[in-house]
Protein backbone atom coordinates (compact mmCIF):
# COMPACT_ATOMS: atom_id res chain seq x y z
CA UNK A 1 0.00 0.00 0.00
CA UNK A 2 1.60 3.28 -0.80
CA UNK A 3 1.60 6.68 1.27
CA UNK A 4 -1.59 8.37 -0.14
CA UNK A 5 -3.86 4.59 0.74
CA UNK A 6 -2.47 4.36 4.07
CA UNK A 7 -3.31 8.19 4.77
CA UNK A 8 -6.47 8.23 3.38
CA UNK A 9 -7.23 4.41 5.11
CA UNK A 10 -6.72 6.67 8.36
CA UNK A 11 -8.82 9.11 7.73
CA UNK A 12 -11.62 6.98 6.49
CA UNK A 13 -11.39 5.61 9.65
CA UNK A 14 -10.98 8.85 12.10
CA UNK A 15 -14.25 9.95 9.86
CA UNK A 16 -16.42 7.15 10.82
CA UNK A 17 -16.01 7.69 14.23
CA UNK A 18 -17.09 11.67 13.31
CA UNK A 19 -19.83 11.10 11.60
CA UNK A 20 -21.08 8.87 14.59
CA UNK A 21 -20.95 11.71 16.60
CA UNK A 22 -22.22 14.43 14.74
CA UNK A 23 -24.62 13.43 11.29
CA UNK A 24 -24.78 14.48 8.00
CA UNK A 25 -27.78 16.43 8.57
CA UNK A 26 -26.79 18.54 11.75
CA UNK A 27 -23.86 19.54 9.91
CA UNK A 28 -25.86 20.97 7.04
CA UNK A 29 -27.86 22.18 9.41
CA UNK A 30 -24.59 24.31 10.28
CA UNK A 31 -23.93 25.06 7.36
CA UNK A 32 -26.77 26.98 6.74
CA UNK A 33 -26.20 29.31 9.61
CA UNK A 34 -22.29 30.10 8.53
CA UNK A 35 -21.57 33.36 6.97
CA UNK A 36 -21.30 33.25 3.13
CA UNK A 37 -18.18 31.47 1.78
CA UNK A 38 -15.31 34.06 0.72
CA UNK A 39 -14.52 34.05 -3.25
CA UNK A 40 -10.57 34.00 -3.30
CA UNK A 41 -10.30 34.34 -6.91
CA UNK A 42 -9.78 37.84 -7.02
CA UNK A 43 -6.94 37.81 -5.05
CA UNK A 44 -5.18 35.02 -6.74
CA UNK A 45 -6.18 36.43 -10.00
CA UNK A 46 -4.20 40.17 -8.88
CA UNK A 47 -1.17 40.74 -10.34
CA UNK A 48 2.05 39.30 -8.49
CA UNK A 49 2.37 36.20 -6.72
CA UNK A 50 -0.16 35.66 -4.34
CA UNK A 51 0.59 33.22 -0.99
CA UNK A 52 -1.24 30.83 0.44
CA UNK A 53 0.31 30.35 4.30
CA UNK A 54 0.27 26.68 5.58
CA UNK A 55 -0.50 25.91 9.60
CA UNK A 56 1.61 22.65 9.71
CA UNK A 57 2.66 20.77 12.30
CA UNK A 58 4.73 17.80 11.25
CA UNK A 59 4.50 15.53 8.39
CA UNK A 60 5.11 12.05 6.72
CA UNK A 61 7.79 13.54 5.14
CA UNK A 62 9.56 15.21 7.77
CA UNK A 63 8.30 13.47 11.03
CA UNK A 64 8.00 17.10 13.71
CA UNK A 65 8.12 20.41 11.76
CA UNK A 66 7.17 22.81 14.86
CA UNK A 67 5.01 23.02 18.08
CA UNK A 68 1.97 25.19 17.14
CA UNK A 69 0.13 25.62 20.28
CA UNK A 70 -1.40 28.71 18.95
CA UNK A 71 -2.49 28.01 15.47
CA UNK A 72 -4.37 31.65 15.43
CA UNK A 73 -1.75 33.40 16.92
CA UNK A 74 0.19 32.12 13.47
CA UNK A 75 -2.35 32.63 11.18
CA UNK A 76 -2.82 36.40 12.44
CA UNK A 77 1.26 36.37 11.88
CA UNK A 78 0.55 35.22 7.64
CA UNK A 79 -2.21 37.60 7.55
CA UNK A 80 -0.25 40.40 8.66
CA UNK A 81 2.87 39.27 6.53
CA UNK A 82 0.35 39.81 3.38
CA UNK A 83 -1.10 36.15 2.70
CA UNK A 84 -3.87 35.74 0.64
CA UNK A 85 -4.93 33.15 1.81
CA UNK A 86 -4.18 30.16 4.91
CA UNK A 87 -4.20 26.77 4.35
CA UNK A 88 -4.50 24.58 7.70
CA UNK A 89 -3.70 20.84 7.62
CA UNK A 90 -6.74 19.35 9.52
CA UNK A 91 -5.40 15.56 9.25
CA UNK A 92 -4.59 13.78 12.76
CA UNK A 93 -2.30 11.32 12.28
CA UNK A 94 0.13 12.22 10.06
CA UNK A 95 0.05 16.11 10.28
CA UNK A 96 -1.33 16.54 14.33
CA UNK A 97 -4.10 19.18 12.59
CA UNK A 98 -8.07 18.91 13.40
CA UNK A 99 -11.04 21.03 12.47
CA UNK A 100 -10.49 22.73 16.28
CA UNK A 101 -6.92 24.02 14.25
CA UNK A 102 -9.54 25.24 11.52
CA UNK A 103 -12.30 27.14 14.47
CA UNK A 104 -9.43 29.03 15.72
CA UNK A 105 -8.13 30.62 12.93
CA UNK A 106 -11.45 31.19 11.61
CA UNK A 107 -12.11 33.22 14.82
CA UNK A 108 -8.89 34.91 14.20
CA UNK A 109 -8.36 36.07 10.57
CA UNK A 110 -10.50 37.31 7.59
CA UNK A 111 -8.72 35.92 4.91
CA UNK A 112 -9.68 32.71 2.82
CA UNK A 113 -8.95 29.66 4.81
CA UNK A 114 -8.17 26.24 2.92
CA UNK A 115 -9.23 23.07 4.67
CA UNK A 116 -5.67 21.00 3.75
CA UNK A 117 -6.59 17.42 3.90
CA UNK A 118 -7.65 14.28 2.25
CA UNK A 119 -11.04 14.82 1.29
CA UNK A 120 -13.07 11.94 -0.11
CA UNK A 121 -16.35 12.23 0.71
CA UNK A 122 -19.04 15.19 0.75
CA UNK A 123 -19.43 14.79 4.74
CA UNK A 124 -15.69 16.21 4.81
CA UNK A 125 -16.94 19.29 2.64
CA UNK A 126 -19.60 19.78 4.73
CA UNK A 127 -17.34 19.67 7.75
CA UNK A 128 -14.71 22.06 6.23
CA UNK A 129 -17.60 24.91 5.57
CA UNK A 130 -18.72 24.11 9.05
CA UNK A 131 -15.85 25.01 10.26
CA UNK A 132 -14.96 28.20 8.58
CA UNK A 133 -13.53 26.84 5.27
CA UNK A 134 -13.71 28.64 1.75
CA UNK A 135 -11.58 26.10 -0.15
CA UNK A 136 -10.98 22.66 -0.26
CA UNK A 137 -8.22 20.26 -0.87
CA UNK A 138 -9.51 17.72 -3.49
CA UNK A 139 -6.38 15.23 -4.14
CA UNK A 140 -6.68 13.73 -7.81
CA UNK A 141 -4.98 11.02 -6.72
CA UNK A 142 -6.99 10.01 -4.10
CA UNK A 143 -10.19 9.92 -6.62
CA UNK A 144 -12.08 8.56 -9.87
CA UNK A 145 -12.58 10.63 -11.99
CA UNK A 146 -16.70 10.66 -11.12
CA UNK A 147 -15.78 11.33 -7.27
CA UNK A 148 -13.98 14.40 -8.58
CA UNK A 149 -16.41 15.67 -10.42
CA UNK A 150 -19.50 14.79 -7.87
CA UNK A 151 -17.02 16.67 -5.00
CA UNK A 152 -16.20 19.60 -7.30
CA UNK A 153 -19.88 19.64 -7.85
CA UNK A 154 -20.54 19.33 -4.51
CA UNK A 155 -17.95 21.78 -2.79
CA UNK A 156 -19.44 24.84 -5.10
CA UNK A 157 -22.64 24.16 -4.17
CA UNK A 158 -21.94 25.03 -0.63
CA UNK A 159 -19.72 27.70 -1.39
CA UNK A 160 -16.25 26.19 -1.28
CA UNK A 161 -13.84 26.76 -4.07
CA UNK A 162 -12.28 23.67 -5.03
CA UNK A 163 -8.21 23.30 -5.08
CA UNK A 164 -7.45 20.40 -7.37
CA UNK A 165 -4.16 19.15 -6.84
CA UNK A 166 -2.21 16.99 -9.15
CA UNK A 167 1.29 15.30 -9.36
CA UNK A 168 1.48 14.35 -13.13
CA UNK A 169 0.66 15.34 -16.44
CA UNK A 170 -2.31 12.88 -16.58
CA UNK A 171 -3.77 14.49 -13.10
CA UNK A 172 -3.68 17.65 -14.30
CA UNK A 173 -6.13 16.27 -17.48
CA UNK A 174 -8.12 14.70 -15.86
CA UNK A 175 -8.36 17.78 -13.20
CA UNK A 176 -9.20 20.44 -16.43
CA UNK A 177 -11.51 17.56 -17.63
CA UNK A 178 -13.32 17.42 -13.90
CA UNK A 179 -13.83 21.12 -14.48
CA UNK A 180 -11.50 22.38 -12.22
CA UNK A 181 -10.95 26.18 -11.61
CA UNK A 182 -7.86 26.50 -9.48
CA UNK A 183 -5.18 23.42 -9.90
CA UNK A 184 -2.48 22.92 -7.74
CA UNK A 185 0.83 21.19 -8.82
CA UNK A 186 2.50 19.73 -6.17
CA UNK A 187 6.19 19.21 -6.41
CA UNK A 188 5.65 16.00 -3.78
CA UNK A 189 6.26 12.65 -4.78
CA UNK A 190 3.76 10.24 -3.14
CA UNK A 191 5.21 7.52 -3.44
CA UNK A 192 8.87 8.68 -2.61
CA UNK A 193 7.72 11.77 -0.77
CA UNK A 194 10.69 13.60 -2.58
CA UNK A 195 10.19 16.86 -3.90
CA UNK A 196 11.04 17.77 -7.68
CA UNK A 197 11.66 21.46 -7.89
CA UNK A 198 11.06 21.26 -11.64
CA UNK A 199 7.46 19.86 -11.72
CA UNK A 200 5.64 22.92 -11.71
CA UNK A 201 8.03 24.09 -14.57
CA UNK A 202 6.84 20.58 -16.33
CA UNK A 203 2.93 20.61 -15.71
CA UNK A 204 2.32 24.19 -15.59
CA UNK A 205 1.97 24.71 -19.11
CA UNK A 206 -0.99 21.73 -19.29
CA UNK A 207 -3.12 23.94 -17.49
CA UNK A 208 -6.09 26.23 -19.41
CA UNK A 209 -5.33 30.14 -19.46
CA UNK A 210 -8.21 31.57 -17.19
CA UNK A 211 -7.78 28.51 -14.36
CA UNK A 212 -5.55 29.21 -11.44
CA UNK A 213 -2.11 27.68 -11.35
CA UNK A 214 -0.75 27.22 -7.49
CA UNK A 215 2.61 25.55 -7.14
CA UNK A 216 2.51 23.69 -3.96
CA UNK A 217 5.09 22.56 -1.29
CA UNK A 218 9.24 22.85 -1.53
CA UNK A 219 9.27 26.32 -1.80
CA UNK A 220 12.20 27.50 0.39
CA UNK A 221 12.09 31.48 0.49
CA UNK A 222 11.65 34.62 -2.37
CA UNK A 223 14.20 32.87 -5.01
CA UNK A 224 11.92 29.79 -5.40
CA UNK A 225 8.53 32.09 -5.67
CA UNK A 226 9.73 34.45 -8.10
CA UNK A 227 11.36 31.19 -10.15
CA UNK A 228 8.00 29.78 -9.62
CA UNK A 229 6.31 32.89 -10.86
CA UNK A 230 8.33 32.99 -14.17
CA UNK A 231 6.98 29.57 -14.65
CA UNK A 232 3.46 30.83 -14.63
CA UNK A 233 2.79 30.04 -10.98
CA UNK A 234 -0.30 32.83 -9.52
CA UNK A 235 -0.09 31.41 -6.43
CA UNK A 236 2.54 29.25 -3.98
CA UNK A 237 1.66 27.30 -1.36
CA UNK A 238 4.00 27.25 1.61
CA UNK A 239 4.66 24.93 4.73
CA UNK A 240 6.98 23.65 6.09
CA UNK A 241 9.55 26.73 4.97
CA UNK A 242 7.13 29.43 7.05
CA UNK A 243 6.56 26.79 9.98
CA UNK A 244 10.42 26.67 10.79
CA UNK A 245 11.55 29.55 10.30
CA UNK A 246 12.05 32.40 12.70
CA UNK A 247 9.64 35.04 11.91
CA UNK A 248 6.62 33.94 9.84
CA UNK A 249 5.18 37.33 8.87
CA UNK A 250 8.44 39.10 7.93
CA UNK A 251 8.91 35.86 6.03
CA UNK A 252 5.43 35.75 4.16
CA UNK A 253 5.97 39.24 3.53
CA UNK A 254 9.47 38.37 1.62
CA UNK A 255 8.01 36.23 -0.39
CA UNK A 256 5.52 38.10 -1.19
CA UNK A 257 7.65 41.05 -2.20
CA UNK A 258 9.47 38.12 -4.76
CA UNK A 259 6.10 37.86 -6.14
CA UNK A 260 5.27 41.51 -7.33
CA UNK A 261 9.39 41.93 -8.22
CA UNK A 262 9.20 44.16 -10.84
CA UNK A 263 10.94 41.77 -13.00
CA UNK A 264 7.76 39.74 -13.27
CA UNK A 265 5.83 42.79 -14.95
CA UNK A 266 5.90 41.03 -18.31
CA UNK A 267 3.91 38.32 -16.97
CA UNK A 268 0.93 40.41 -16.01
O1 LIG B 1 4.32 17.16 3.55
C1 LIG B 1 4.35 15.93 3.37
O2 LIG B 1 5.28 15.21 3.77
C2 LIG B 1 3.23 15.24 2.66
C3 LIG B 1 3.27 13.87 2.48
C4 LIG B 1 2.24 13.19 1.86
C5 LIG B 1 1.13 13.89 1.41
C6 LIG B 1 1.07 15.29 1.58
C7 LIG B 1 2.10 15.94 2.20
N1 LIG B 1 2.06 17.31 2.41
C8 LIG B 1 0.92 18.11 2.17
C9 LIG B 1 1.26 19.27 1.34
O3 LIG B 1 0.82 19.32 0.22
C10 LIG B 1 2.19 20.30 1.88
O4 LIG B 1 1.94 20.48 3.24
C11 LIG B 1 2.10 21.68 1.22
O5 LIG B 1 2.19 21.61 -0.16
C12 LIG B 1 3.25 22.56 1.74
O6 LIG B 1 4.49 21.96 1.43
P1 LIG B 1 5.85 22.43 2.13
O7 LIG B 1 5.97 23.90 1.88
O8 LIG B 1 6.92 21.65 1.42
O9 LIG B 1 5.72 22.11 3.57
Amino acid sequence: MGVLDEIVEGVREDMAERVGRVGLDELKQRVRQMPCAQDPLPAFRAPGVSVIAEVKRRSPSKGALAEIGDPAALARDYEQGGAAAISVLTERRRFGGSLEDLEQVRRAVDVPLLRKDFIVSAYQLFEARAAGADLALLIVAALTDDELVSLIERAESIGLTALVEAHTGDEVRRAVDAGAKVIGVNARNLQTLEVDPTTFARLAPLIPTGVVRIAESGVRGPRDVFDLAEAGADVVLVGEALVTGREPRAAVADLVSAGAHPALQHRA
